[in-house]
This record gives structure tokens, C-alpha cells and sequence, in this order.
């Protein structure tokens, strides 16, 4: 896992690197300026291009200036540099950096307070002004300078973080932030670019490594962490030899209504390609054909309209409910009978929540260890309006923690928020899954991996990584179109293999 960092803790390991390696700060500086200018030489390979660098009198103006250095060594010839002296403080990494370009040819201005604000004429700018040290919103220079580079539709590339965006903590709606279509960050994602409100500010970004101490950094607490494929390798487990359907679970799926048995077979088909022994699908009787033509594999628990399934609960290693479900008295019957009878943890989906939402007496029987898996709207049924993610970040990790519960939080970046108070933040997934029913399949693998005896933290986790890996692999090569989550369902036993072998 890579621990998710504050940017206070980000300028603890720079001044912790700089002290062990032992590294001077402005070398350290130069190190990430090489690391952006690698990566950005890559994709920017018209030496030709016309570039204005933008710059602050921090560190990331220090970066602005080695930056511009570096790319002019390497022949792009056509750099202008552009110095916000908005402020009478300057760093002493910029000032040296400062010296170093002074003489070297290349077309240094100043822009001053209340100045008028010069045209440009570049293709590509580089936004060096503010990074991770912006303490306040934009105002006043900062603030029109901004705007006047967003106003120039130019490609912007940001250095570390786009100015006036901050990089962790509860960011105002109207912000005004330069606007990136690509960030290159240091050393990892901040936490602000993995929930939606980056969407308007940011395209797009790329984590360059610039050598901070990995021992120092792992050692930081942090609540959150950036799951990667080496996690779930670790926690995915091959298939033994001489094993069994019993050996892999049986799950049930409540789901289903005659209009909706989409939902039921969707998740059902999760369950059964992530691997669980047996899946039993638990849905109206006027489902029953769809049922058997779609996945001969599946078995059913046939609902009759006005009494509840003779189930015996115990017959299974894990239960979902909820996804097509509907929200009638028999549906909550339901759940309460669920609850009653089951006691171990429980995933809960779609109409389930909003049932849920609606009858708060029910919390008392929800079994530790259980698994909600909302999206936005049913996290704010569930928990009350919420005006960010920022905000709900806090509340999953809050509730999480007060129910004993894992709450799997759906977006691009879908956050597993677990009873110790931690959240995971997942890495696959593309916007061709954005279509309906592929909740459903992720409620069907997280189903399956609990029934395989998976932990159900590491259900939630795994779980939200296959689904968006399987995703991945199949959006590619349609470039990114659309995949339906049936199709998903079937890959999953490939992505499953490739992280076994
Ligand atoms: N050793 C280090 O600490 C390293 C830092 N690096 C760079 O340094 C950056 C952070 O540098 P700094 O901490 O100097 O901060 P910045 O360069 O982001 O900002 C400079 C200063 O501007 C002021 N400021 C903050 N918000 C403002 C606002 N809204 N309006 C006006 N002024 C504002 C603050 O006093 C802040 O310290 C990183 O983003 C990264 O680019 C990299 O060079 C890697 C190494
Ligand atoms: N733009 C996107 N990028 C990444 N993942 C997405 C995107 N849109 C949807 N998904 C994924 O698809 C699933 C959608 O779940 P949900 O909204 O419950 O769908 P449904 O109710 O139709 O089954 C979630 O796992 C979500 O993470
Ligand atoms: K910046």
C-alpha cells in the first residue's frame, strides 16, 4: 500500500530525505525538476514548441526555474520565463535557481503587483507558480493571473499541483485554480486528485518519483491509502488442487423484481466468474427462465409474492441483498429477516440501502463486518446530505468505524472505508463502465471473495480492483467506448488467473 500523504507530512519526508541521504534541498530540487522534465521531454517531443514557464518565489517557482534550465539544455529553444513577483519572499532554492539561469540567454520577465498582465504567445505553459505550500484560496494577483491563464485555452502542464489547487483537505466549490491538462506530481498522487472535485481543474496527472526515503515515508501514519496490483497479489489466493465446489463457498443473492431481473442476474454472474462454489440467486418466481438461460450454474430460492423464502441461512458463507430489489413491504421484510437470521457480515446494495436509509431501527441488527456499497446518492440517503467528497470521505471513515462496517464508497476512484477508520483508495477502473448494472456485478465478486472466505476488508478491496481491472482490460482496446457489465462479469476469471499466476 502506499500510505496517501498530507502535504505537511509530503514537506516532513522532503526535510526527513534531506537530512538522511543526505541530500541539499536545492539538489533535491534539481531531482524532481530532472523528473519532470523526463517525463514531460517524452510526450512533448517538438523541440520546436514555444513554452512560457510560469513562475512563483517558492519551491515551486525554484522547480519553474530548473525546470526551464533543464528543457532549454535539452535544446527547446523557445522558453520564456514569466516571474510573479507578487510577494517581497523568495525561497533560498529559488534565488539559486534564480543565479543559474540569469545568464544563460534565455527570456527572463517580471510580472509586478497590480501589473498589467502580459499577452501570450506560447503553445504549452508550464504553471510553476503555487504548489503543495497554498495555505489560502487565491486572491487579488494570484487570483487574475489565474484567470488570465485559463482564459488563454493553452495546454497547461502543472508542476507538482496546479496553482491555487489544494492538495488535501476541504477545497471551496468556487475556487478559482489554474486550470492542468496534465499534472506531473512528485512522489505520489495527492489525496484531492482522487476525489471528483479535481474533475474541473485537472485533466489528468502522472507521479513522477523524485527518491524521498520509502522507509520514512511507509512510516508515517496515514488514514489513507493508494492500493496497488502488488496488494492484491498479496491478498488474492490461487486455487488449490484437490479442491471442491465447497471448498470456494456458496452465495446467495436476494435481488430482483419482474422488471428488474437484470439486477439479480448481473450480480449473480459476479459471484459465480469471481470464483465462488456455489451461487444461489434468490428472485421472483416470473425470473425463474431468465435465470436458467442466462447462467445454467446459477440455482434459485424462489420468491413468492406476499410471504417470505423458506431459506436456511446458515446453508450459506456469504449474503448480498438489495440490487434491483425494489423498496415494497416485502422487500423490507426482507432485509429485517436478513438481519434476524444472519450473522455474519452481510453486503448490502442498492435498494437494500435505501431501505436502510428509510428504516434506521434496522442498524441494530447489522452484523459486524457487514459491507455497504453505495453510490454518491445512496451514501447521502444513508448519511445525509453531503456538499463534497472531501466531506464524505470523513463521514464513510467516520461511520465505518462506528458500525464496525465496511462502506465501499463507488466513483473513479472507488474509497473502501474499513472499521479501523482507514480508507483504500483503488486504481482501475475507466469511465467506459460508467453504465447501469455494473454495481451490480461488483456486489456479486465482493459476494463471492466473502464467500471464499476472504476477510471482508480484503473482500471490498480485491473486489473493487478485479471489477475495475477486468474494466481496464477490456476498455482498451475499444479505446475507452463502453463495456457492459455482463461482458465484465466473464473477463473476470482472465484477470483473476493473471494475478494468481
Ligand atoms: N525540498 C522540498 O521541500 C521540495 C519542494 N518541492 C516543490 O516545492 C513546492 C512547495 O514549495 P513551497 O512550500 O515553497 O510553497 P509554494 O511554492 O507552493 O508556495 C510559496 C509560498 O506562497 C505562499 N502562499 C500560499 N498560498 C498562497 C496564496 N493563496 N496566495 C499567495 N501566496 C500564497 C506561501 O507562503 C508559500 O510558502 C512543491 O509543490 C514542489 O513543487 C520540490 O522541489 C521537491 C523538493
Ligand atoms: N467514470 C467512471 N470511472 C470509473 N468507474 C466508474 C465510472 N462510472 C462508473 N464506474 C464504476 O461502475 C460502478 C457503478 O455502480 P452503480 O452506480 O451502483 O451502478 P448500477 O446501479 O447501475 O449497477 C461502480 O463500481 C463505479 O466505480
Ligand atoms: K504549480
Amino acid at each position: 500500500m502506499l500510505p496517501l500523504l498530507t502535504a505537511q507530512q509530503i514537506r516532513q519526508a522532503d526535510a526527513h530525505t534531506v537530512i538522511t541521504e543526505p541530500i541539499s534541498s536545492v539538489n533535491l530540487m534539481e531531482r524532481a525538476s530532472k523528473a519532470f522534465v523526463g517525463w514531460f521531454i517524452n510526450h512533448f517531443q517538438d523541440k520546436d514548441l514555444t513554452i512560457a514557464v510560469y513562475c512563483g518565489t517558492g519551491n515551486n517557482g525554484g522547480d519553474g526555474l530548473a525546470i526551464a534550465r533543464m528543457l532549454y539544455d535539452h535544446r527547446y529553444l523557445n522558453i520564456d520565463v514569466k516571474i510573479a513577483r507578487f510577494s517581497d519572499n523568495a525561497t533560498e532554492d529559488f534565488n539559486t535557481n534564480l543565479d543559474r539561469i540569469k545568464n544563460m540567454g534565455l527570456d527572463l520577465h517580471e510580472l509586478k503587483r497590480d501589473g498589467v498582465l502580459p499577452a501570450e504567445n506560447a503553445s504549452i505553459l508550464i504553471d510553476a507558480l503555487l504548489g503543495s505550500g497554498l495555505n489560502k484560496p487565491l486572491s487579488g494577483d494570484y487570483e487574475q493571473l489565474a484567470q488570465h491563464i485559463n482564459a488563454l485555452n493553452k495546454t497547461v502542464v502543472a508542476v507538482d499541483v496546479p496553482t491555487g489547487f489544494l492538495p488535501d483537505g476541504e477545497m471551496a466549490a468556487d475556487a478559482t485554480v489554474v486550470k492542468a491538462d496534465l499534472v506531473i506530481t512528485f512522489q505520489q498522487p495527492k489525496l484531492n486528485f482522487l476525489l471528483p472535485e479535481s474533475a474541473p481543474h485537472i485533466n489528468c496527472w502522472e507521479v513522477v518519483n523524485i527518491g524521498l526515503d520509502e522507509g520514512f515515508v511507509q512510516s508515517l501514519e496515514s488514514s489513507y491509502q493508494f492500493v496497488s496490483e502488488k496488494d492484491i497479489k498479496s491478498i488474492l489466493k490461487p486455487r488449490k488442487r484437490f479442491s471442491n465446489k465447497g471448498t470456494y463457498g456458496h452465495a446467495l443473492i436476494i435481488a430482483g423484481q419482474a422488471k428488474t431481473m437484470g439486477a439479480a442476474l448481473l450480480s449473480s454472474a459476479g459471484s459465480a466468474y469471481a470464483g465462488a462454489g456455489l451461487t444461489t440467486a434468490c428472485i421472483p418466481e416470473s425470473g425463474l427462465t431468465a435465470l436458467n438461460t442466462y447462467l445454467p450454474e446459477l440455482m434459485a430460492i424462489i420468491r413468492k409474492e406476499g410471504a417470505l423464502p423458506d431459506v436456511n441461512w446458515e446453508q450459506f458463507t456469504a449474503i448480498a441483498i438489495g440490487p434491483g430489489l425494489g423498496k415494497d413491504t416485502a422487500a423490507l421484510n426482507l432485509l429485517t429477516a436478513v438481519f434476524e437470521n444472519y450473522n455474519k457480515p452481510i453486503v448490502v446494495d442498492a435498494d437494500a440501502l435505501n431501505l436502510l436509509a428509510e428504516n434506521t431501527s434496522l442498524w441494530q441488527n447489522v452484523p459486524e463486518g457487514t459491507i455497504l456499497t453505495p453510490h454518491m446518492k445512496e451514501f447521502d440517503r444513508l448519511f445525509g446530505k453531503h456538499n463534497n467528497w472531501w466531506q464524505r470521505l470523513q463521514t464513510a471513515t467516520k461511520m465505518a468505524a462506528k458500525h464496525h462496517i465496511c462502506i465501499v464508497l463507488k466513483n473513479d476512484y472507488t474509497m473502501v472505508a474499513t472499521p479501523d477508520g482507514k480508507a483504500y483508495f483503488n486504481s482501475t477502473s475507466n469511465a467506459a463502465m460508467a453504465t447501469g448494472g455494473m454495481g451490480d456485478v461488483l456486489t456479486g465478486i465482493i459476494t463471492s471473495l466473502l464467500a471464499q472466505k476472504y476477510s471482508p476488508q480484503d473482500a471490498c478491496i480485491a473486489g473493487v480492483y478485479l471489477h475495475g481491472k477486468a474494466g481496464d482490460e477490456l476498455a482498451t482496446p475499444n479505446r475507452m467506448n463502453v463495456v457492459l457489465p455482463g461482458r465484465l462479469a466473464q473477463q473476470l476469471p482472465l484477470t483473476m488467473a493473471k494475478l494468481t499466476a
